[in-house]
This record gives structure tokens, C-alpha cells and sequence, in this order.
């Protein structure tokens, strides 16, 4: 045998076994589903076993062929047996009752089985999305969707089947157990040649099933890259379209297909040498007992029912090799779970004690500092203000840090230093909450979700009525458009809305956001795909009915920005000019200026 396929399988079986138990540690489970599902395997065992036993004692009655009932403990406790039930009638009868209880004992062990192994899976699989809700907006924006996806879809289905291979691996311990002990009471010889036959077939399985772990991680990493492929072709199909890039794609995705066929197939063929090694391992086995009882002189009836024994022994031995391989395999799939759902190594965003009760002064940023990656900062020492009831327009050249300081006042992300103060408090210290939901945003790529145009709007606040709902239709601009479907505010959107227009959507997450009748209005870019006088328009009837609220524009468009009581002009992270429009607005348009003639003398110049 191999040393090393030895440790390398023992060694991830161990991985598997110690990821499973912290995992089922979080998940929970039932403090009995594990005695229970014990104790009705190894019952189980014990009444096949001794169900074979007394078929065996059957025949002998029944054909007057019992000479001698063994050279141990059972064999005499046989002799007894036969002489205490003396007919073959009831024999039979204990044979049924036998058979019955094993039935039964199968019955209940799968139906427990199965709802604790639904239970785990339902419990972690909550628990993973729940981690994507919960845990700092951060990891999750750093990690691949197809990643986040194979976890929540697929791996975390996994930690119910490897616990069914552990319960199932002892239970399988157990039967070998039960039926060595009773093989040990027909003859010890023939449990010696049973042990060395058994240590061999393992040996060997061992060294077939070497590679498990990292076909098992191969195996994740190409399902994952199958899975990026099928969300590209979901997420960019008019990109893809658009470009006439189906058959580069499509050529892709067969490759990646092919490769993921590929890596089933391995690890199919790794398992698939369980069965025949076993079968002819045993077979050699049992040759050898036949064999070497005629030298040993072990009686015909003794050598019958060992044979028996380990014939009903082998599918136990195969199951056990097969959950050992199992459990090497899933390693990284259930470190995967693992990782995602261990909470001592994450960072979660503070929740705040203090009330927040009203928006009166306004919005401070006092030396706010941050970047996604904490070396390289993309706000720098950022300090302004948003005043309350009046709208600060926020503007400066892409990539600036406008949308970033968005997902800081939205709590997705904390500053690495300085603070942003409500009325004077630390934002951080104020329950989220009571903060959110003062908020309202929308932007220029707006998330519709599967559902009708009401479930959409009505996503701002759940307990809206249908007047309220059609009333911020209607000062979104969207009403005359929804109004003329065919189902009006019952259409369906349908996959991320891509049958409304650009700014249809825009309309249906500025609905939105005046529904939620907020403090605080964020629209970031969110009318840039309306046109001039829809935008005018629209504006209006958000001036007319959240004109008081303190509201942060973002826009490209200047000319928007001077309508804004305050302007905070934002140029790589930093303050470039703040106040009000008159004096702001001009400043950046002198620098846009001043950019274009570079540009335009640079350009001469070549
Ligand atoms: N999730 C992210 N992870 C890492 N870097 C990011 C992330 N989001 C934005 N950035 C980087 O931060 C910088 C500021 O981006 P931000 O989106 O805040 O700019 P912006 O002013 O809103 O630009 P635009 O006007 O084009 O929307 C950019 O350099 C951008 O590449």
C-alpha cells in the first residue's frame, strides 16, 4: 500500500470530518439526531445479522444438516438455539419477525435521517445568505458572484450530504463491528483471514482514491468557472449580442462544459473502483475461508455461515470506502461553506444605539478618509457639509469619489478615519436602522427586481396603498407610461426590468424613492437618462413634494447644479471648492475649460 495515498486521504478525510463538525456546530442540529440515527444502524445490524444467522440454522433444520454449530461461543449458543426453538415453524416465524424489525428500523432511521439532513441544508443555506445580508458590504463586493452563487446554491447543500456520509460511515462501523463479533463466536480463524482480506482491499482502494482532495477542489474551481460563464451569458446576453460574440461565447462555455464533464467523470471513475475491488477482494477472500477451512477442518455448516456472513458483509464495507471518499472529496467544498458562514473572522457593520429623531442641522464629513483598499485611498481628508432642507449638488470628473461617498453615507462601507456626523452625532453611532430608513436613493442603473411595477415601487415602503403607489408615479414621471400597459401597475418587469427603457427604470426608482417620503434624498446620476424637459419635469414634482428635505445631487450635468443651495465640488478624493452655486459652478467650469484647451494644444502637438 501507499504510504502517502494513505495520509493524503486520511488527511483530508480528517479536514472534512473537523470542517464538519464546526459547521454543524453553527448550523445546529437536534441534540438526539445523531444517538438516535446510531443507535437504529447499529440495531439494524444486529437484526440482519442475526436474521442470516437463524436463515442459515433454517436450512440446516430443514435439511437435517446439523453436524456441529461451531468452534466458539455462538456455536454453542446455536446449538441452543435450535434446541430452544425446536421446529422449523418457529424458526421461520423468528426469521420473519427478524426481517420485520430490520424493515422497520430502515424506515424510521431514513425518515429521520432525511429531515435532519433537510434541516441542515435549509439552516445552511439561510445562514449563508443571511451572511451576504449582514456581514461588511466589502467582502462580498470582493469575492466573484459565480463564487457567491456556488456557495449558496450548490455547496451549501453539501454539508446535510456529508453529514449522511458520517452518520452512514458509523453506522457502516457498527455492521463491521456486529458482524466481525459474531463471526468471532462462529470460528476466530476465519475472522483472521476476514481481517487480513479486509485491511488488504482497503489498502488498495486507498491507493486508487489518492487524488480525491484535489480532484474535489478541481472540481469546485471548474464549476465555478462554469458558473461565471452562465451568469456572463444572463448578465451581458445584449452586450454579447451587440458585439456578435455568441460564437466566441458559446465556444467558451462547450469548453468550460467539456472541462466540468471532464472533472465529474474523474472523480465518477475514482468511486467507480469501490464496487468491483470490493466484489473481487471479497471473492478472494471467501476462496481463501473455503480453502483453508478444509485444511483447518472447520465443518461444512461453520464455513457456510462465515461465507454467508461476509457475503452480506461486502455492500457494508463498500458503502464505508465509498463515504470515506465522499467526505475526501467535499474537503474544499465544505471549507467553502465553512468560510463563508464563520462569523469570528469577518467584520459586520455597526448597528448604533442612538435614536435618531430628526435631520436639523444637517450632514457633516469631518476629515473623512477611505479606500476600498485600505493602501489606497480614494477619499482623502474629505470635509464638508450637506445642510438640512436645502440640496447640496456634489460634482467633479469620473472617478472622483462622488458614488463612494454615497456608499459611506449609506453605511455600506465605514470610513478608515475621521467621522460623518448627523446633527452633531457620529453617523456610526446611530442605529442603522432608524438612519435607513430615513434615506431614500436612486441612481443612474436602478435595481428592479422580478415582479410587477407596484412590487417595485412598493419596495420603499411595504405598507404603501395602491393611491400612494400611483401618487409617486406620478411625480416620477413614470405614470402615463405604466398607465398605458396592458396591465397597467400589474405588469410584470421581468428580469432586471430589461424590457422598460433606460428611463422607464429611472422613473420607477425615482417612484421609489418619493414613496419613501425620506429626510434624506440621495440621486445619484438618477435623471440622466431623462431628457431635458422630462427631467425638468420631474424635478419639479420632487421640489413640490420633498422640496424641503435635504437632498444630494450627483451630476455630470452643470447646469443642474446651480440650482443647488450648495455645491461641494470633489477632484481625486479630495475638497476642491465648496459653497454655493454662484461661486462653485463657475470655478469647475473654468477648470473644465482649462482641461478642454489642454487637451486640444496636446492633440495639435502630435
Ligand atoms: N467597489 C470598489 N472597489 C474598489 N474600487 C472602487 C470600487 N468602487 C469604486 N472604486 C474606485 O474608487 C474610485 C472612485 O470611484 P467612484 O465610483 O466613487 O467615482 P465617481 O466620482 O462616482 O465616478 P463616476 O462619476 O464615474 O460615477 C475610482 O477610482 C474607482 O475605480
Amino acid at each position: 500500500m501507499s504510504e502517502a495515498g494513505g495520509v493524503i486521504r486520511h488527511g483530508a478525510v480528517r479536514a472534512s470530518l473537523r470542517d464538519l463538525s464546526h459547521l454543524l456546530r453553527i448550523v445546529g442540529k437536534p441534540r438526539w439526531a445523531t444517538p438516535a440515527l446510531l443507535a437504529l444502524g447499529f440495531l439494524s445490524s444486529v437484526a440482519e445479522t442475526l436474521g442470516i444467522t437463524l436463515i442459515l440454522l433454517f436450512l440446516y433444520l430443514v435439511s437435517n444438516r446439523i453436524t456441529d454449530t461451531g468452534d466458539g461461543f455462538q456455536g454453542r449458543a446455536l446449538g441452543e438455539a435450535v434446541a430452544w426453538l425446536g421446529s422449523p415453524t418457529r424458526l421461520a416465524v423468528a426469521i420473519l419477525l427478524l426481517i420485520l424489525a430490520r424493515g422497520a428500523l430502515a424506515l424510521v432511521y431514513s425518515l429521520i435521517s432525511s429531515s435532519i439532513g433537510e434541516r441542515i441544508s435549509e439552516r445552511t443555506r439561510n445562514l449563508v445568505h443571511e451572511q451576504y445580508l449582514r456581514v461588511a458590504f466589502g467582502f462580498v463586493q470582493q469575492r466573484e458572484q459565480s463564487q457567491l452563487m456556488e456557495v449558496l446554491g450548490t455547496e451549501s447543500w453539501l454539508v446535510a450530504q456529508a453529514y449522511g456520509a458520517v452518520t452512514r460511515l458509523i453506522i457502516n462501523s457498527c455492521s463491521i463491528f456486529v458482524f466481525a463479533l459474531f463471526l468471532l463466536t462462529i470460528s476466530w480463524k476465519i475472522l483472521l483471514i476476514a481481517a487480513v482480506g479486509s485491511i488488504a482491499i482497503s489498502a488498495i482502494l486507498r491507493i486508487f482514491s489518492r487524488p480525491a482532495r484535489d480532484l474535489g477542489r478541481q472540481v469546485k474551481k471548474i464549476h465555478q468557472s462554469l458558473g461565471e460563464h452562465m451568469l456572463m451569458t444572463l448578465q451581458a446576453l445584449r452586450t454579447i449580442r451587440a458585439y456578435g460574440q455568441e460564437t466566441l461565447h458559446q465556444r467558451r462555455f462547450v469548453q468550460s462544459s467539456a472541462a466540468a464533464r471532464n472533472a465529474s467523470l474523474s472523480l465518477i471513475r475514482l468511486s467507480s473502483w469501490i464496487g468491483p475491488t470490493t466484489e473481487i477482494g471479497y471473492l478472494g477472500m471467501l476462496g481463501s475461508i473455503v480453502l483453508v477451512s478444509g485444511w483447518w477442518h472447520i465443518s461444512f455448516e461453520v464455513t457456510l455461515a462465515a461465507v454467508a456472513l461476509l457475503y452480506r458483509l461486502q455492500p457494508h464495507t463498500q458503502e464505508f470506502e465509498g463515504n470515506l471518499l465522499f467526505l475526501a472529496q467535499m474537503q474544499p467544498q465544505l471549507r467553502s461553506v465553512l468560510e463563508m458562514i464563520q462569523s469570528e473572522d469577518k467584520e459586520y457593520p455597526p448597528q448604533g444605539i442612538i435614536a435618531l429623531r430628526n435631520l436639523d442641522a444637517g450632514i457633516v464629513f469631518e476629515h473623512v478618509s477611505f479606500g476600498y483598499d485600505p493602501d489606497t485611498l480614494v477619499l482623502n481628508d474629505l470635509s464638508f457639509e450637506i445642510p438640512a432642507g436645502v440640496t447640496t449638488a456634489l460634482i467633479g470628473a469620473s472617478g472622483a469619489g462622488k458614488t463612494t461617498i454615497v456608499n459611506l453615507l449609506l453605511r455600506l462601507y465605514e470610513p478608515t478615519s475621521g467621522d460623518i456626523k448627523i446633527d452633531a452625532t457620529r453617523l456610526k453611532d446611530i442605529k442603522r436602522d432608524d438612519w435607513l430608513s430615513r434615506i431614500a436613493v436612486t441612481g443612474q442603473d436602478v435595481d428592479l427586481v422580478e415582479g410587477t411595477v407596484t412590487d417595485n415601487i412598493r419596495m420603499a415602503k411595504a405598507d404603501a396603498t395602491e393611491d400612494e403607489i400611483i401618487a409617486a408615479a406620478r411625480s416620477a414621471g413614470v405614470a402615463a407610461f405604466v398607465e398605458d400597459l396592458p396591465d397597467r401597475y400589474d405588469t410584470w418587469i421581468g428580469q432586471e426590468g430589461l424590457r422598460f427603457s433606460g428611463g422607464q427604470r429611472q422613473r420607477i426608482g425615482l417612484a421609489r424613492a418619493v414613496l419613501r417620503d425620506p429626510d434624506f434624498l440621495i440621486l445619484d446620476e438618477a435623471m440622466n437618462a431623462l431628457d431635458t424637459a422630462l427631467e425638468d419635469q420631474v424635478r419639479r414634482a420632487i421640489d413640490r413634494q420633498l422640496g424641503n428635505r435635504t437632498i444630494l445631487l450627483i451630476t455630470h450635468r452643470i447646469e443642474t447644479a446651480r440650482d443647488a443651495a450648495n455645491v461641494v465640488w470633489i477632484e481625486n478624493g479630495r475638497v476642491r471648492s465648496q459653497g454655493p452655486a454662484s461661486l462653485v459652478v463657475p470655478q469647475y467650469q473654468q477648470h473644465q475649460q482649462e482641461i478642454v484647451s489642454a487637451t486640444d494644444v496636446q492633440s495639435k502637438g502630435r
